[in-house]
């Protein structure tokens, strides 16, 4: 019936350990509360008689026509949780007509993941972008770039909300630290140096700096987008240093815990912005009207991370494309309830108990 009962079916299928890896954060959880607790907070304040007999949903993301204002947010080893991982992710993506943000971290090697998609959605050119950690040795980045792009991803997502990993009370109570064998990440399998078949560790650096940011910007002319900008002086920062986009994300609660939900901190970052790049925004968007609040308050398309997760979970593609099939009816319900003709209707005006004014669109 809904995203949240996605949650309770793959609970059942998943080993405990491996759902609290998915359900938990960082520290108390606090922030991961929080991002769906914000959204409930937030009124809609509908209009009426409008006269809107069909609703457009569809948004242009660097060119790309996506059927949906959501993608699918980067989540890690997809393969821990259904046998065919980011392979049936890709698929029910791309089947969608949404973008998938494959993580550097997955089970499936990057090209095999676009292989999927494009075979899923013949003629379609379905869009897979690539998020990564930017890596203390620039040639384990380059080399990455390297392979996401020659897969044919149509974005870079470098995520920068990670100098060291989050504490998860959950992971270290269950003593989950590796993947099982048979599993790895297999983006950073035979990457440069070492023995035949040999898998890099993803390495987190505190030492990363804009000066690094700035040496991928300038090897790269894929769209670069942050993910994990909080700050809106951070966000002015980095239009400064030429990236396309910002994906408005705490890492769902896993990174630094006890900061804001993001939609709480949305009309800051969209005042920020001011309509310049592409924003984004992920973290506990379940339902039409999250997506109809994040859209009102400045963001261009939201993002998902465990509601896909869970999807897969219970039934591998066919429990993704059902994640998507309810976002989609209910986000088409949602308008039609507020009195939109589709999500340029969406303004703050449509908003009420929001934090802070909102920035333009
Ligand atoms: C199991 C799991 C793995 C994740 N792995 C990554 C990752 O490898 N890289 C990354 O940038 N974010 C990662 N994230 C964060 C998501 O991209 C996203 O920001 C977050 O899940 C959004 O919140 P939501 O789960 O409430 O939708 C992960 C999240 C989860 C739940
Ligand atoms: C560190 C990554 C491999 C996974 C991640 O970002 C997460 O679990 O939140």
């Amino acid at each position: 019936m809904n995203l949240r009962e996605f949650e309770s079916a793959a609970r059942e299928l998943l080993d405990p350990v491996h759902y609290d890896y998915v359900a938990g954060g960082a520290d108390d959880e606090v922030t991961v509360r929080a991002n769906e607790a914000a959204f409930a907070r937030i009124a809609l304040l509908p209009r009426v008689l409008r006269g809107a007999a069909s609703r457009e949903s569809g948004v242009t993301l660097f060119g790309h026509r996506a059927s949906l204002p959501v993608v699918l947010s980067p989540t890690a080893f997809h393969r821990l949780f259904h046998k065919e991982g980011e392979v049936a992710t890709a698929r029910a993506a791309a089947r969608a007509g949404v973008v998938m943000i494959t993580g550097m971290a997955s089970t499936v090697a990057v090209a095999d993941v676009v292989e999927a998609a494009r075979a899923a959605a013949p003629g379609r050119d379905p869009a897979v972008w690539f998020q990564l950690y930017l890596q203390p040795a620039p040639g384990v980045t380059e080399a990455l770039v390297r392979r996401a792009t020659e897969a044919g991803c149509a974005a870079l997502v470098v995520t920068v909300d990670s100098p060291v990993l989050g504490a998860h009370t959950r992971n270290a109570r269950n003593g989950f630290h590796d993947l099982p064998d048979g599993l790895a990440c297999e983006n950073l399998r035979d990457l440069l140096d070492g023995e035949p078949g040999h898998v890099r560790q993803i390495a987190m650096s505190p030492t990363l700096d804009w000066d690094d940011l700035d040496r991928l910007r300038a090897s790269t002319s894929l769209p670069l987008l942050l993910k994990g900008v909080l700050h809106p002086d951070d966000a002015r920062i980095a239009l400064d240093h030429g990236v396309d986009g910002l994906l408005l994300s705490n890492h769902g609660g896993r990174q630094l815990d006890t900061v804001p939900a993001t939609i709480d901190l949305l009309p800051e970052i969209a005042a920020a912005v001011a309509g310049r790049v592409p924003l984004l925004l992920d973290g506990g968007v379940r339902r039409g009207t999250d997506i109809v609040k994040a859209l009102a308050l400045g963001a261009t398309a939201v993002g998902i991370g465990r509601p896909a997760v869970w999807g897969l979970a219970a039934d591998g593609e066919n429990g993704v494309t059902r994640v998507l099939d309810i976002l989609r009816r209910e986000l088409d319900h949602t308008l039609a309830l507020c009195g939109a003709t589709g999500i340029a209707d969406l303004t703050p005006a449509l908003v009420r108990n929001a934090t802070a004014s909102a920035g333009p669109r």
